[in-house]
């Protein structure tokens, strides 16, 4: 029987019986987990970066200032977590209506490398992104946009692609 990760079925000579161990929490039970079918998920985001991010830079403050006014391309982003929210409350509004769509705003707007990607971040686990941004995008139904979720890297914008 195909079992989740770090799930084994185990004998229990009391009851010779075999029940269910899961290595990485130490959990028993007679019955087998069941494959949960949202364990990889794929998604897309926009990312919004302030002053207070993880990496407060990205290729857009590196680009854009310099293509479209005479202003050097600035190393720090200088929003404030505040201003950062209100814009991505626009992006978030324009999606909702129809007006765009995440992957055209993620491709000029996102402060996420995966701009380049419409923002597409691929498959995933549980364990491998931030985990505020894993529980937001897990409980997305497929198709769904999130509301503004927060991390150490900025405010995200997610959409269930799979
Ligand atoms: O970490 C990356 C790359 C993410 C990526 C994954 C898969 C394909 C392409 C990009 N970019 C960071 C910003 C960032 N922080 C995040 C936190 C959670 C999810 C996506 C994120 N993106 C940054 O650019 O500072």
């Amino acid at each position: 029987m195909e079992l989740p990760q770090n799930w084994e079925v185990r004998h229990s000579r009391t009851y010779s019986k075999d029940y269910y161990f899961n290595t990485l929490t130490k959990e028993s039970r007679w019955d087998p987990p069941p494959m949960g079918e949202n364990e990889r998920i794929r998604a897309s985001h926009l990312l919004i970066k302030h002053k207070d991010s993880r990496r407060p830079s990205s290729w857009k403050e590196m680009l854009t200032p310099h293509l479209f006014s005479l202003s050097l391309p600035q190393e720090k982003i200088l929003r404030t977590k505040e201003e950062a929210l209100e814009i991505l409350k626009r992006h978030q509004k324009r999606i909702e209506t129809g007006e765009t769509t995440l992957s055209a705003a993620a491709t000029t707007e996102s402060d996420c490398s995966s701009a380049r990607r419409g923002g597409d971040l691929g498959h995933f686990e549980r364990g491998q992104m931030q985990k505020p941004f894993e529980d937001a995008a897990f409980a997305l139904e497929v198709g769904q946009l999130s509301e503004p979720v927060f991390t150490d890297s900025g405010v995200h914008l997610i959409l269930r692609t799979a």
